[in-house]
């Protein structure tokens, strides 16, 4: 692993227009080809953190900068809606974030057949969104992630609203692309399970105001396979993250004075 960070935000506070104190004193380093997990309560700033990092919102105190990496325009986003064009097929849906870039159609299509094959989409190509499941929609928004060929990828709760079975494939598959390309990837998730075993590291957020309140190492071989679902050691890293959760929202409970 290599050791400078690719991202870190330093006592980080944001306050939006309303009063709400979404993030104090949050710190965060994401080091470059891992999974970083980030859970926590509903409300405690997650979106908040994804937004400050994709520029689509500020920080009103403390700092964020980049290592050696150029964040612009190397950055996507997959949201928990797949949000695709239902007029346009799979290959012009994916071709979007090139075509907004400007790049023209023809080099644009190594780029695009790349991304689809890597979500494991050959063959669907002129298909229409309407005549995919809820699964393949997802893979799509992935491969329009993918194809501007991103050094982070920031994804906000992307698999929330699939079948538990469709999940899982997508768990394992993203492991194997995250694998083979060395991506960078911050993944909100309400799931523990999710959490632990996709990434690298979790951390757990608390509410009220917004912070991080533990950062968990997960040390077991990565990608993982779905034996390691069944594994002491994963329901082991499960239960330090539900206890570090609960730990996280009891306090929240507390009124502050
Ligand atoms: N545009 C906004 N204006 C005012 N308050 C906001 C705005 N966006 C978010 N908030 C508030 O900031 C806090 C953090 O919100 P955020 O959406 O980042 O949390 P979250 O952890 O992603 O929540 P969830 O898990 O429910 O998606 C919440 O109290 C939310 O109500």
């Amino acid at each position: 692993m290599e050791s400078s960070p690719m991202l870190t935000l330093e006592h980080v506070g944001k306050t939006y227009a309303n009063g709400t104190v979404a993030l104090q004193d949050f710190n965060l380093v994401v080091e470059p080809g891992t999974i970083t997990s980030l859970v926590g309560p509903s409300g405690c700033g997650k979106s908040t953190v994804l937004r400050i990092i994709s520029g689509l919102g500020d920080l009103n105190t403390g700092r964020m900068y980049w290592g050696d990496h150029r964040p612009s325009h190397r950055l996507a986003y997959v949201f928990q809606e797949a949000a695709l064009m239902p007029w346009a097929t799979v290959m012009d849906n994916v071709r979007l974030p090139l075509k907004l870039a400007g790049v023209p159609k023809r080099p644009s299509m190594e780029l695009v057949s790349e991304a689809i094959a890597q979500v494991g989409l050959e063959g669907f190509e002129r298909v229409y969104p309407r005549e995919l499941s809820g699964g393949m929609k997802m893979r799509v928004s992935i491969a329009r992630a993918l194809v501007t060929r991103p050094n982070i990828l920031l994804m906000d709760e992307p698999f929330g609203a699939l079948d538990e079975m469709t999940r899982s494939k997508l768990n394992q598959d993203l492991l194997t692309l995250q694998h083979q390309r060395q991506l960078t990837i911050l993944f909100v998730t309400h799931s523990i399970y999710e959490a632990v075993y996709l990434a690298h590291r979790v951390v757990v957020m608390a509410a009220k105001p917004g912070r991080v309140v533990a950062e968990i190492e997960i040390d077991s071989p990565h990608p993982r396979d779905p034996d390691y679902r069944t594994s002491a050691q994963f329901n082991r890293y499960c239960r330090d993250v539900s206890h570090c959760l609960s730990e996280a929202m009891g306090e929240s409970l507390v009124p502050s004075l």
